[in-house]
Protein backbone atom coordinates (compact mmCIF):
# COMPACT_ATOMS: atom_id res chain seq x y z
CA UNK A 1 0.00 0.00 0.00
CA UNK A 2 1.53 3.80 -0.81
CA UNK A 3 1.81 5.89 2.12
CA UNK A 4 0.53 9.48 1.72
CA UNK A 5 3.74 10.60 0.87
CA UNK A 6 3.97 8.27 -2.31
CA UNK A 7 0.47 8.56 -3.20
CA UNK A 8 0.43 12.54 -3.49
CA UNK A 9 2.94 12.94 -6.11
CA UNK A 10 1.77 9.45 -7.65
CA UNK A 11 -1.73 10.98 -8.03
CA UNK A 12 -0.45 14.09 -9.63
CA UNK A 13 1.89 12.28 -12.36
CA UNK A 14 -1.68 10.40 -12.70
CA UNK A 15 -1.08 7.10 -11.58
CA UNK A 16 -2.81 7.15 -8.43
CA UNK A 17 -6.19 5.83 -8.43
CA UNK A 18 -8.88 6.70 -6.41
CA UNK A 19 -9.07 3.84 -4.23
CA UNK A 20 -5.02 4.47 -3.84
CA UNK A 21 -5.48 7.83 -2.41
CA UNK A 22 -8.24 7.21 0.29
CA UNK A 23 -7.02 4.16 1.52
CA UNK A 24 -3.27 6.34 2.07
CA UNK A 25 -5.65 9.19 4.01
CA UNK A 26 -7.52 6.65 5.90
CA UNK A 27 -4.43 4.75 6.75
CA UNK A 28 -2.03 8.11 7.65
CA UNK A 29 -2.45 7.73 11.82
CA UNK A 30 -4.19 10.37 13.38
CA UNK A 31 -1.25 12.03 15.25
CA UNK A 32 0.48 12.95 11.83
CA UNK A 33 -2.93 14.80 10.81
CA UNK A 34 -1.20 17.87 13.81
CA UNK A 35 2.39 17.54 12.12
CA UNK A 36 2.92 20.71 9.72
CA UNK A 37 4.45 18.78 6.66
CA UNK A 38 1.46 16.36 6.78
CA UNK A 39 -0.86 19.23 6.82
CA UNK A 40 -0.01 20.02 4.00
CA UNK A 41 0.32 16.38 2.24
CA UNK A 42 -3.07 15.94 3.45
CA UNK A 43 -5.04 19.40 1.82
CA UNK A 44 -3.24 18.11 -1.38
CA UNK A 45 -4.07 14.27 -1.14
CA UNK A 46 -7.76 16.09 -0.53
CA UNK A 47 -7.34 18.16 -3.85
CA UNK A 48 -6.05 15.63 -5.49
CA UNK A 49 -8.98 12.79 -4.49
CA UNK A 50 -11.17 15.39 -5.95
CA UNK A 51 -9.54 15.70 -9.17
CA UNK A 52 -8.84 11.99 -9.62
CA UNK A 53 -12.70 11.49 -8.97
CA UNK A 54 -12.86 14.39 -11.49
CA UNK A 55 -11.00 12.68 -13.71
CA UNK A 56 -12.44 8.82 -13.41
CA UNK A 57 -16.09 10.36 -14.88
CA UNK A 58 -14.28 12.22 -18.07
CA UNK A 59 -12.15 9.10 -18.66
CA UNK A 60 -15.15 7.00 -17.73
CA UNK A 61 -16.73 8.49 -20.86
CA UNK A 62 -14.04 9.01 -23.52
CA UNK A 63 -13.35 5.15 -22.12
CA UNK A 64 -17.02 4.33 -23.45
CA UNK A 65 -16.48 6.10 -26.77
CA UNK A 66 -12.71 4.36 -27.39
CA UNK A 67 -13.90 0.93 -25.88
CA UNK A 68 -16.64 0.91 -28.79
CA UNK A 69 -13.89 1.74 -31.65
CA UNK A 70 -11.79 -0.80 -30.13
CA UNK A 71 -14.00 -3.57 -30.11
CA UNK A 72 -15.04 -2.88 -33.48
CA UNK A 73 -10.89 -3.13 -34.20
CA UNK A 74 -10.67 -6.66 -31.99
CA UNK A 75 -13.41 -8.11 -34.00
CA UNK A 76 -12.16 -7.20 -37.21
CA UNK A 77 -8.45 -8.04 -36.66
CA UNK A 78 -7.16 -11.42 -37.40
CA UNK A 79 -7.10 -14.07 -34.23
CA UNK A 80 -3.42 -14.72 -32.30
CA UNK A 81 -3.10 -17.82 -33.67
CA UNK A 82 -3.26 -16.13 -37.48
CA UNK A 83 0.03 -14.18 -36.13
CA UNK A 84 3.03 -15.63 -38.19
CA UNK A 85 6.25 -17.98 -36.92
CA UNK A 86 6.90 -21.15 -36.98
CA UNK A 87 4.76 -24.17 -37.10
CA UNK A 88 5.30 -26.05 -33.57
CA UNK A 89 5.68 -29.99 -33.88
CA UNK A 90 3.97 -31.96 -31.63
CA UNK A 91 5.43 -32.98 -28.58
CA UNK A 92 8.53 -31.38 -29.96
CA UNK A 93 6.99 -27.85 -30.16
CA UNK A 94 10.01 -25.40 -31.83
CA UNK A 95 12.46 -26.59 -29.35
CA UNK A 96 13.95 -28.57 -32.49
CA UNK A 97 14.84 -25.20 -34.10
CA UNK A 98 17.55 -24.46 -31.32
CA UNK A 99 18.65 -27.81 -30.87
CA UNK A 100 21.85 -29.11 -32.37
CA UNK A 101 23.26 -30.10 -35.04
CA UNK A 102 20.59 -29.21 -37.62
CA UNK A 103 18.30 -26.68 -35.84
CA UNK A 104 17.83 -23.29 -37.93
CA UNK A 105 18.70 -21.37 -34.96
CA UNK A 106 21.58 -23.39 -33.23
CA UNK A 107 23.98 -21.33 -31.98
CA UNK A 108 22.80 -18.30 -33.90
CA UNK A 109 23.24 -15.26 -32.26
CA UNK A 110 20.12 -13.90 -30.92
CA UNK A 111 20.29 -10.77 -32.72
CA UNK A 112 20.36 -12.49 -36.16
CA UNK A 113 16.99 -14.54 -34.66
CA UNK A 114 15.22 -11.70 -33.96
CA UNK A 115 16.08 -9.87 -37.47
CA UNK A 116 15.58 -13.38 -39.15
CA UNK A 117 12.24 -13.36 -37.93
CA UNK A 118 11.37 -10.06 -39.19
CA UNK A 119 12.42 -11.36 -42.47
CA UNK A 120 10.87 -13.97 -42.37
CA UNK A 121 7.60 -13.00 -41.05
CA UNK A 122 7.12 -9.79 -41.48
CA UNK A 123 6.53 -6.95 -38.10
CA UNK A 124 4.64 -9.00 -35.96
CA UNK A 125 6.00 -12.33 -35.38
CA UNK A 126 5.31 -15.39 -32.95
CA UNK A 127 7.57 -17.86 -31.93
CA UNK A 128 5.55 -20.13 -29.86
CA UNK A 129 6.16 -24.14 -28.36
CA UNK A 130 9.34 -23.60 -26.56
CA UNK A 131 8.45 -26.03 -23.39
CA UNK A 132 7.37 -24.34 -20.26
CA UNK A 133 7.68 -21.25 -21.86
CA UNK A 134 4.93 -18.81 -23.15
CA UNK A 135 4.66 -17.31 -26.66
CA UNK A 136 6.79 -14.33 -27.37
CA UNK A 137 6.03 -12.31 -30.27
CA UNK A 138 8.25 -10.30 -31.62
CA UNK A 139 7.78 -6.47 -32.68
CA UNK A 140 10.18 -4.74 -35.20
CA UNK A 141 8.74 -1.58 -36.31
CA UNK A 142 8.86 1.59 -34.19
CA UNK A 143 4.95 2.27 -34.68
CA UNK A 144 4.30 -0.91 -33.36
CA UNK A 145 6.61 -0.14 -30.47
CA UNK A 146 4.98 3.24 -29.94
CA UNK A 147 1.80 1.43 -29.61
CA UNK A 148 2.65 -1.49 -27.10
CA UNK A 149 5.01 1.39 -24.56
CA UNK A 150 1.52 3.88 -25.02
CA UNK A 151 -0.81 1.48 -24.00
CA UNK A 152 1.63 -0.02 -21.39
CA UNK A 153 -0.68 1.55 -18.40
CA UNK A 154 -0.01 2.67 -15.23
CA UNK A 155 2.27 -0.49 -14.01
CA UNK A 156 4.10 -1.61 -16.98
CA UNK A 157 4.47 -5.22 -17.13
CA UNK A 158 7.69 -6.44 -18.00
CA UNK A 159 7.68 -10.23 -17.42
CA UNK A 160 10.02 -12.68 -18.92
CA UNK A 161 13.03 -13.28 -16.25
CA UNK A 162 11.29 -16.15 -14.86
CA UNK A 163 14.80 -17.34 -13.37
CA UNK A 164 14.78 -14.53 -11.21
CA UNK A 165 11.15 -14.00 -10.38
CA UNK A 166 11.32 -18.21 -9.08
CA UNK A 167 14.74 -17.58 -6.76
CA UNK A 168 12.94 -14.37 -5.19
CA UNK A 169 9.13 -16.19 -4.56
CA UNK A 170 10.60 -19.74 -3.98
CA UNK A 171 14.42 -19.82 -2.69
CA UNK A 172 14.58 -16.53 -0.84
CA UNK A 173 11.35 -16.28 0.46
CA UNK A 174 12.10 -14.29 3.17
CA UNK A 175 13.08 -11.01 0.79
CA UNK A 176 11.65 -9.10 -1.37
CA UNK A 177 11.13 -9.61 -5.26
CA UNK A 178 13.68 -7.16 -6.67
CA UNK A 179 13.03 -4.32 -8.65
CA UNK A 180 13.52 -5.55 -11.97
CA UNK A 181 11.39 -8.70 -11.79
CA UNK A 182 8.49 -7.51 -9.28
CA UNK A 183 4.83 -6.42 -11.24
CA UNK A 184 1.68 -4.70 -10.34
CA UNK A 185 1.38 -2.19 -7.07
CA UNK A 186 4.28 -4.55 -5.78
CA UNK A 187 6.36 -2.74 -8.67
CA UNK A 188 4.60 0.68 -8.33
CA UNK A 189 5.69 0.82 -4.58
CA UNK A 190 9.10 -0.09 -4.77
CA UNK A 191 10.22 1.94 -7.87
CA UNK A 192 8.60 4.95 -6.15
CA UNK A 193 11.03 4.68 -3.13
CA UNK A 194 13.82 4.39 -5.40
CA UNK A 195 13.14 7.18 -7.76
CA UNK A 196 13.51 9.31 -4.85
CA UNK A 197 16.53 8.14 -4.58
CA UNK A 198 18.26 7.37 -7.80
CA UNK A 199 16.52 9.38 -10.46
CA UNK A 200 17.34 12.90 -8.44
CA UNK A 201 20.07 15.07 -9.48
CA UNK A 202 21.48 15.44 -6.38
CA UNK A 203 21.74 12.01 -5.44
CA UNK A 204 24.31 11.58 -8.37
CA UNK A 205 26.40 14.66 -8.05
CA UNK A 206 28.08 13.30 -4.97
CA UNK A 207 29.77 10.07 -6.73
CA UNK A 208 30.91 12.38 -9.29
CA UNK A 209 34.25 12.52 -7.18
CA UNK A 210 34.28 8.88 -5.94
CA UNK A 211 33.67 7.55 -9.72
CA UNK A 212 36.22 9.59 -10.86
CA UNK A 213 38.79 7.65 -8.57
CA UNK A 214 37.97 4.40 -9.59
CA UNK A 215 38.23 5.90 -13.23
CA UNK A 216 41.17 6.94 -12.95
CA UNK A 217 42.09 3.25 -11.28
CA UNK A 218 41.26 2.31 -14.20
CA UNK A 219 43.49 4.48 -16.69
CA UNK A 220 46.29 3.65 -14.13
CA UNK A 221 45.61 0.00 -14.92
CA UNK A 222 45.60 0.49 -18.56
CA UNK A 223 49.02 2.26 -18.80
CA UNK A 224 50.43 -0.69 -16.25
CA UNK A 225 49.07 -3.85 -18.11
CA UNK A 226 50.02 -2.54 -21.62
CA UNK A 227 53.28 -5.33 -23.21
CA UNK A 228 56.22 -3.59 -25.10
CA UNK A 229 54.34 -2.44 -28.27
CA UNK A 230 51.26 -0.82 -26.28
CA UNK A 231 48.86 -3.95 -26.78
CA UNK A 232 46.37 -4.74 -24.21
CA UNK A 233 46.30 -8.20 -23.24
CA UNK A 234 43.73 -10.89 -23.89
CA UNK A 235 41.53 -10.30 -20.30
CA UNK A 236 41.35 -7.09 -20.97
CA UNK A 237 37.26 -7.33 -20.99
CA UNK A 238 37.64 -8.74 -16.96
CA UNK A 239 39.70 -5.65 -16.54
CA UNK A 240 36.80 -3.60 -17.68
CA UNK A 241 34.14 -5.85 -16.09
CA UNK A 242 36.08 -4.63 -12.77
CA UNK A 243 35.60 -1.04 -12.91
CA UNK A 244 31.82 -1.30 -13.94
CA UNK A 245 31.83 -3.75 -10.26
CA UNK A 246 34.22 -1.38 -8.35
CA UNK A 247 31.87 1.69 -9.52
CA UNK A 248 28.24 0.15 -8.57
CA UNK A 249 29.34 -1.68 -6.05
CA UNK A 250 30.60 1.35 -4.22
CA UNK A 251 27.03 3.44 -5.43
CA UNK A 252 24.86 -0.23 -4.04
CA UNK A 253 26.60 -1.10 -0.67
CA UNK A 254 28.54 1.86 0.26
CA UNK A 255 32.05 -0.73 -0.40
CA UNK A 256 34.98 -0.21 -1.67
CA UNK A 257 36.13 -3.80 -3.20
CA UNK A 258 39.54 -2.70 -4.36
CA UNK A 259 39.10 -4.77 -8.02
CA UNK A 260 41.33 -2.66 -10.06
CA UNK A 261 44.75 -3.14 -7.69
CA UNK A 262 46.94 -5.49 -9.46
CA UNK A 263 47.96 -7.64 -6.74
CA UNK A 264 44.37 -9.54 -6.13
CA UNK A 265 44.04 -12.66 -5.22
CA UNK A 266 41.93 -14.51 -7.45
CA UNK A 267 40.28 -16.62 -5.41
CA UNK A 268 39.31 -13.44 -3.01
CA UNK A 269 35.54 -12.64 -2.55
CA UNK A 270 35.39 -9.44 -4.63
CA UNK A 271 37.12 -11.05 -7.68
CA UNK A 272 34.23 -14.76 -7.21
CA UNK A 273 31.88 -11.62 -7.61
CA UNK A 274 32.58 -11.05 -11.06
CA UNK A 275 32.62 -14.79 -12.36
CA UNK A 276 28.93 -14.64 -10.75
CA UNK A 277 27.87 -11.23 -12.86
CA UNK A 278 28.62 -13.25 -15.72
CA UNK A 279 27.37 -16.56 -14.78
CA UNK A 280 23.98 -15.15 -13.38
CA UNK A 281 24.10 -12.91 -17.23
CA UNK A 282 24.68 -15.85 -18.99
CA UNK A 283 22.43 -18.72 -17.05
CA UNK A 284 19.39 -16.16 -17.65
CA UNK A 285 20.02 -16.48 -21.14
CA UNK A 286 20.02 -20.51 -21.02
CA UNK A 287 16.89 -20.66 -18.61
CA UNK A 288 14.77 -17.55 -19.81
CA UNK A 289 14.74 -17.69 -23.56
CA UNK A 290 17.13 -21.08 -24.96
CA UNK A 291 14.42 -24.43 -24.41
CA UNK A 292 15.38 -25.72 -20.83
CA UNK A 293 13.56 -27.70 -18.53
CA UNK A 294 14.74 -26.01 -15.40
CA UNK A 295 11.20 -25.56 -14.44
CA UNK A 296 11.02 -29.14 -14.45
CA UNK A 297 14.13 -30.62 -13.39
CA UNK A 298 17.37 -29.18 -11.58
CA UNK A 299 19.61 -28.80 -14.42
CA UNK A 300 23.23 -28.09 -14.86
CA UNK A 301 22.68 -24.14 -15.71
CA UNK A 302 20.30 -23.71 -12.75
CA UNK A 303 22.48 -24.58 -10.03
CA UNK A 304 24.94 -22.82 -11.18
CA UNK A 305 22.40 -19.95 -11.30
CA UNK A 306 21.39 -20.63 -7.67
CA UNK A 307 24.66 -20.80 -6.47
CA UNK A 308 25.86 -17.25 -7.75
CA UNK A 309 22.28 -15.89 -6.53
CA UNK A 310 22.89 -16.93 -3.42
CA UNK A 311 27.20 -15.76 -3.35
CA UNK A 312 25.26 -12.12 -4.74
CA UNK A 313 22.27 -12.30 -1.64
CA UNK A 314 24.72 -12.81 1.23
CA UNK A 315 27.37 -10.36 -0.03
CA UNK A 316 24.88 -7.96 -0.54
CA UNK A 317 23.39 -8.95 2.45
CA UNK A 318 26.39 -8.35 4.63
CA UNK A 319 27.31 -5.04 3.29
CA UNK A 320 24.01 -4.17 3.69
CA UNK A 321 23.91 -5.03 7.38
CA UNK A 322 27.29 -3.24 7.89
CA UNK A 323 25.82 0.19 6.74
CA UNK A 324 22.61 -0.32 8.66
CA UNK A 325 25.09 -0.33 11.77
CA UNK A 326 27.12 2.35 10.63
CA UNK A 327 24.25 4.32 10.69
CA UNK A 328 22.88 3.32 14.22
CA UNK A 329 26.40 4.11 15.57
CA UNK A 330 27.35 7.48 13.92
CA UNK A 331 26.01 10.21 15.83
CA UNK A 332 23.00 12.01 13.93
CA UNK A 333 24.75 15.69 14.72
CA UNK A 334 27.70 14.15 11.99
CA UNK A 335 24.74 12.85 10.29
CA UNK A 336 23.52 15.71 9.29
CA UNK A 337 26.55 17.17 8.07
CA UNK A 338 26.74 15.17 4.85
CA UNK A 339 24.57 13.50 2.01
CA UNK A 340 22.93 10.27 2.93
CA UNK A 341 24.49 8.13 0.29
CA UNK A 342 22.09 5.80 -2.09
CA UNK A 343 21.88 2.89 0.26
CA UNK A 344 21.58 5.10 3.67
CA UNK A 345 19.07 6.88 1.88
CA UNK A 346 17.14 3.91 0.64
CA UNK A 347 17.27 2.58 4.13
CA UNK A 348 15.91 5.19 6.01
CA UNK A 349 13.25 5.73 2.90
CA UNK A 350 12.02 2.56 3.62
CA UNK A 351 13.01 1.48 7.32
CA UNK A 352 13.23 -2.16 5.43
CA UNK A 353 16.43 -3.82 5.01
CA UNK A 354 15.45 -6.39 2.68
CA UNK A 355 14.40 -3.49 0.28
CA UNK A 356 18.34 -2.39 0.25
CA UNK A 357 19.28 -5.60 -0.25
CA UNK A 358 16.93 -6.56 -3.57
CA UNK A 359 17.99 -3.23 -5.25
CA UNK A 360 21.55 -3.78 -4.32
CA UNK A 361 21.02 -6.83 -6.27
CA UNK A 362 19.69 -5.62 -9.21
CA UNK A 363 21.92 -2.84 -9.60
CA UNK A 364 24.99 -5.20 -9.28
CA UNK A 365 22.94 -7.62 -11.74
CA UNK A 366 21.89 -4.58 -14.52
CA UNK A 367 24.51 -2.29 -14.20
CA UNK A 368 28.29 -4.34 -14.86
CA UNK A 369 28.01 -5.82 -17.93
CA UNK A 370 25.79 -3.20 -19.52
CA UNK A 371 27.88 -0.27 -18.71
CA UNK A 372 31.22 -2.51 -19.07
CA UNK A 373 29.87 -3.68 -22.60
CA UNK A 374 28.88 0.17 -23.10
CA UNK A 375 32.86 0.81 -22.43
CA UNK A 376 33.73 -2.11 -24.33
CA UNK A 377 32.06 -1.31 -27.70
CA UNK A 378 32.75 2.60 -27.44
CA UNK A 379 36.53 2.08 -27.49
CA UNK A 380 36.13 -0.02 -30.34
CA UNK A 381 33.92 2.69 -32.28
CA UNK A 382 36.37 5.29 -31.61
CA UNK A 383 39.11 3.22 -32.10
CA UNK A 384 37.87 2.15 -35.44
CA UNK A 385 37.21 5.92 -36.35
CA UNK A 386 40.18 7.98 -35.85
CA UNK A 387 38.74 11.43 -37.43
CA UNK A 388 35.98 10.67 -34.90
CA UNK A 389 38.51 10.10 -32.05
CA UNK A 390 40.51 13.14 -33.00
CA UNK A 391 37.39 15.53 -32.74
CA UNK A 392 36.36 13.85 -29.22
CA UNK A 393 40.14 14.33 -28.16
CA UNK A 394 40.02 18.29 -28.83
CA UNK A 395 36.77 18.66 -26.90
CA UNK A 396 38.45 17.00 -24.16
CA UNK A 397 41.62 18.93 -24.16
CA UNK A 398 39.77 22.32 -24.12
CA UNK A 399 37.41 21.20 -20.55
CA UNK A 400 40.07 19.25 -19.03
CA UNK A 401 43.35 21.21 -19.08
CA UNK A 402 45.01 19.76 -16.42
CA UNK A 403 44.80 15.76 -16.64
CA UNK A 404 45.69 15.72 -12.70
CA UNK A 405 42.73 16.79 -11.37
CA UNK A 406 40.19 14.91 -10.37
CA UNK A 407 37.02 15.65 -12.91
CA UNK A 408 34.07 18.23 -11.84
CA UNK A 409 29.97 17.74 -12.57
CA UNK A 410 30.70 21.47 -14.38
CA UNK A 411 33.72 19.89 -16.82
CA UNK A 412 31.23 16.93 -17.46
CA UNK A 413 28.31 18.93 -18.10
CA UNK A 414 30.54 21.04 -21.18
CA UNK A 415 31.15 17.30 -23.02
CA UNK A 416 28.28 17.71 -25.61
CA UNK A 417 30.55 15.58 -28.24
CA UNK A 418 31.85 12.88 -25.64
CA UNK A 419 27.49 12.25 -25.17
CA UNK A 420 26.87 12.46 -28.93
CA UNK A 421 29.69 9.88 -29.48
CA UNK A 422 28.29 7.77 -26.81
CA UNK A 423 24.94 7.92 -28.41
CA UNK A 424 26.37 7.11 -31.42
CA UNK A 425 28.01 3.97 -30.36
CA UNK A 426 24.59 2.70 -28.62
CA UNK A 427 23.06 3.07 -32.33
CA UNK A 428 26.00 1.17 -33.96
CA UNK A 429 26.66 -1.07 -31.96
CA UNK A 430 23.91 -1.93 -29.15
CA UNK A 431 24.63 -3.55 -26.43
CA UNK A 432 20.92 -4.49 -25.71
CA UNK A 433 19.02 -5.82 -28.64
CA UNK A 434 15.59 -4.26 -27.00
CA UNK A 435 13.05 -4.35 -24.60
CA UNK A 436 9.72 -6.53 -23.33
CA UNK A 437 5.98 -6.19 -21.55
CA UNK A 438 3.12 -7.83 -21.73
CA UNK A 439 0.76 -6.32 -23.02
CA UNK A 440 -1.31 -3.91 -20.64
CA UNK A 441 -4.74 -4.46 -22.36
CA UNK A 442 -5.93 -6.57 -25.32
CA UNK A 443 -4.41 -4.72 -28.53
CA UNK A 444 -4.99 -4.97 -32.10
CA UNK A 445 -1.60 -4.84 -33.68
CA UNK A 446 -0.90 -4.87 -37.10
CA UNK A 447 -3.70 -5.92 -37.69
CA UNK A 448 -3.85 -9.26 -34.99
CA UNK A 449 -5.32 -8.93 -31.75
CA UNK A 450 -2.68 -9.55 -28.69
CA UNK A 451 -4.85 -10.57 -25.71
CA UNK A 452 -3.67 -8.58 -22.40
CA UNK A 453 -0.68 -9.76 -20.34
CA UNK A 454 1.04 -11.85 -24.01
CA UNK A 455 4.50 -11.13 -24.18
CA UNK A 456 5.99 -9.10 -26.63
CA UNK A 457 9.72 -8.56 -27.39
CA UNK A 458 10.25 -5.17 -29.18
CA UNK A 459 13.28 -5.44 -30.93
CA UNK A 460 16.08 -2.41 -32.56
CA UNK A 461 17.94 -5.10 -34.34
CA UNK A 462 16.66 -4.16 -37.96
CA UNK A 463 16.25 -0.19 -37.26
CA UNK A 464 19.68 0.96 -36.11
CA UNK A 465 20.99 0.38 -39.79
CA UNK A 466 18.02 0.96 -41.25
CA UNK A 467 17.82 4.41 -43.68
CA UNK A 468 14.70 4.99 -43.23
CA UNK A 469 15.09 5.55 -39.56
CA UNK A 470 18.70 7.05 -39.71
CA UNK A 471 19.75 8.93 -42.62
CA UNK A 472 23.36 7.75 -43.50
CA UNK A 473 22.48 4.83 -41.04
CA UNK A 474 25.67 2.44 -42.38
CA UNK A 475 28.40 5.83 -40.70
CA UNK A 476 29.48 6.51 -37.28
CA UNK A 477 28.14 10.11 -37.37
CA UNK A 478 28.08 11.49 -33.75
CA UNK A 479 26.92 14.57 -35.13
CA UNK A 480 23.06 13.66 -35.49
CA UNK A 481 23.04 14.23 -31.80
CA UNK A 482 23.81 17.31 -31.60
CA UNK A 483 22.24 20.85 -32.42
CA UNK A 484 23.15 21.41 -36.69
CA UNK A 485 22.51 17.65 -37.10
CA UNK A 486 18.88 17.83 -38.05
CA UNK A 487 19.04 16.17 -41.39
CA UNK A 488 20.82 13.00 -39.58
CA UNK A 489 18.62 12.71 -36.69
CA UNK A 490 16.14 9.57 -35.81
CA UNK A 491 13.39 9.97 -37.91
CA UNK A 492 11.24 7.86 -35.43
CA UNK A 493 11.18 8.48 -31.60
CA UNK A 494 10.54 5.27 -31.01
CA UNK A 495 13.44 3.67 -33.16
CA UNK A 496 16.25 4.70 -30.48
CA UNK A 497 15.13 3.61 -26.71
CA UNK A 498 18.42 2.36 -25.36
CA UNK A 499 16.84 3.19 -21.69
CA UNK A 500 13.56 2.18 -22.38
CA UNK A 501 10.43 4.17 -21.82
CA UNK A 502 8.11 5.86 -19.54
CA UNK A 503 7.67 5.01 -15.91
CA UNK A 504 9.43 1.76 -16.18
CA UNK A 505 12.43 3.00 -17.75
CA UNK A 506 16.29 2.25 -16.58
CA UNK A 507 16.56 3.32 -12.90
CA UNK A 508 20.24 3.31 -13.37
CA UNK A 509 20.68 5.89 -16.05
CA UNK A 510 21.84 8.72 -14.23
CA UNK A 511 24.92 6.38 -12.72
CA UNK A 512 25.26 4.16 -15.91
CA UNK A 513 25.79 8.22 -17.59
CA UNK A 514 28.09 9.22 -14.89
CA UNK A 515 30.34 6.31 -14.93
CA UNK A 516 30.47 5.85 -18.51
CA UNK A 517 31.13 9.61 -19.40
CA UNK A 518 33.86 9.65 -16.45
CA UNK A 519 35.75 6.99 -17.31
CA UNK A 520 35.97 7.43 -21.21
CA UNK A 521 36.50 11.19 -20.34
CA UNK A 522 39.58 10.16 -19.05
CA UNK A 523 40.79 7.31 -20.96
CA UNK A 524 40.51 9.34 -24.08
CA UNK A 525 41.80 12.25 -22.77
CA UNK A 526 45.19 10.05 -21.55
CA UNK A 527 45.77 7.55 -24.09
CA UNK A 528 44.95 7.55 -28.48
CA UNK A 529 43.42 3.84 -28.85
CA UNK A 530 43.91 1.90 -32.18
CA UNK A 531 42.72 -1.15 -33.36
CA UNK A 532 45.14 -2.72 -35.49
CA UNK A 533 43.35 -6.24 -36.17
CA UNK A 534 40.34 -7.17 -38.36
CA UNK A 535 37.47 -6.38 -37.27
CA UNK A 536 36.32 -7.87 -34.07
CA UNK A 537 33.95 -10.56 -34.01
CA UNK A 538 30.48 -10.15 -31.76
CA UNK A 539 27.41 -12.11 -30.52
CA UNK A 540 24.39 -11.71 -28.46
CA UNK A 541 23.00 -13.79 -25.57
CA UNK A 542 20.60 -10.59 -23.66
CA UNK A 543 23.50 -8.74 -24.31
CA UNK A 544 26.42 -7.97 -26.69
CA UNK A 545 29.28 -10.34 -26.61
CA UNK A 546 32.81 -9.58 -27.58
CA UNK A 547 34.03 -12.90 -29.33
CA UNK A 548 37.44 -11.76 -29.99
CA UNK A 549 39.93 -10.44 -27.46
CA UNK A 550 39.69 -6.34 -26.61
CA UNK A 551 43.82 -6.21 -27.86
CA UNK A 552 43.42 -2.27 -27.96
CA UNK A 553 46.70 -0.62 -28.74
CA UNK A 554 46.91 2.47 -26.20
CA UNK A 555 49.52 5.20 -26.46
CA UNK A 556 50.07 7.79 -24.27
CA UNK A 557 49.00 11.19 -25.34
CA UNK A 558 50.50 13.13 -22.15
C1 LIG B 1 24.61 1.30 -20.54
C2 LIG B 1 24.01 0.96 -19.45
C3 LIG B 1 22.57 0.56 -19.30
C4 LIG B 1 21.60 0.33 -20.25
C5 LIG B 1 21.74 0.42 -21.76
C6 LIG B 1 20.39 -0.04 -19.54
C7 LIG B 1 19.17 -0.32 -20.16
C8 LIG B 1 18.03 -0.67 -19.49
C9 LIG B 1 16.77 -0.96 -20.12
C10 LIG B 1 16.49 -0.93 -21.62
C11 LIG B 1 15.87 -1.26 -19.15
C12 LIG B 1 14.40 -1.65 -19.35
C13 LIG B 1 13.60 -0.36 -19.32
C14 LIG B 1 12.14 -0.52 -19.71
O1 LIG B 1 11.56 -1.58 -19.46
O2 LIG B 1 11.55 0.42 -20.29
C15 LIG B 1 16.56 -1.18 -17.87
C16 LIG B 1 15.99 -1.43 -16.65
C17 LIG B 1 16.68 -1.38 -15.45
N1 LIG B 1 17.97 -0.97 -15.27
FE1 LIG B 1 19.28 -0.37 -16.72
N2 LIG B 1 20.64 -0.03 -18.20
C18 LIG B 1 21.95 0.35 -18.00
C19 LIG B 1 22.59 0.51 -16.80
C20 LIG B 1 22.03 0.31 -15.56
C21 LIG B 1 22.69 0.54 -14.29
C22 LIG B 1 24.10 1.10 -14.10
C23 LIG B 1 21.80 0.16 -13.31
C24 LIG B 1 21.97 0.20 -11.82
C25 LIG B 1 22.37 1.23 -11.15
C26 LIG B 1 20.58 -0.28 -13.97
C27 LIG B 1 19.46 -0.74 -13.31
C28 LIG B 1 18.28 -1.08 -13.92
C29 LIG B 1 17.11 -1.60 -13.21
C30 LIG B 1 17.03 -1.90 -11.73
C31 LIG B 1 16.11 -1.77 -14.16
C32 LIG B 1 14.69 -2.29 -13.91
C33 LIG B 1 13.77 -1.09 -13.67
C34 LIG B 1 12.34 -1.47 -13.40
O3 LIG B 1 11.93 -2.57 -13.76
O4 LIG B 1 11.62 -0.62 -12.81
N3 LIG B 1 20.76 -0.18 -15.32
N4 LIG B 1 17.87 -0.80 -18.12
Amino acid sequence: MLRLTQAVPAAIRGQASEGVLSRALQQTPLRLFYYHSFTSHITAAQVCLSAVRLRSTVTAVNEDVREDTASTDWEQARPYSAIPGPTPLPILGNAHHFMPPFGKYNGINLADVMKSFNVEYGPVAKLGGLPGRADFIIISEPHLIEQVLRTEGVWPMRKGADSLEYYFRNIRKNYRVSLASSQGQEWQEFRTAVNQVMMKPQNTKQYVEPIDRVSQEFVDRIRAMRDGNNELPDQFFDEISKWALESITYVALDTKLGLLRGDLDPNSESYKMIDAVHTVFESMYKLDFLPSLWKQVSTPTYRKFIKSMNFFTEMSTKYVNMAMERLQSTPRSELEDRPYSVLENLLLRTEDPNMAVAMALDMLLAGVDTTGTGVATFLYQLATHPEQQQKLQEELDRVIPDINKPLTKEQLEDMRYLRACIKETMRTMPIILGNARNAGKDLVLGGYQIPEGTLMMMTYRGLFDNEKYFPRAKEFLPERWLPGGEALKCKHPFAFLPFGFGVRKCVGKRFADLEMETVLAKTFRNFSVEWNRPPANTTFHFILKFLDPLKFTVKDRV
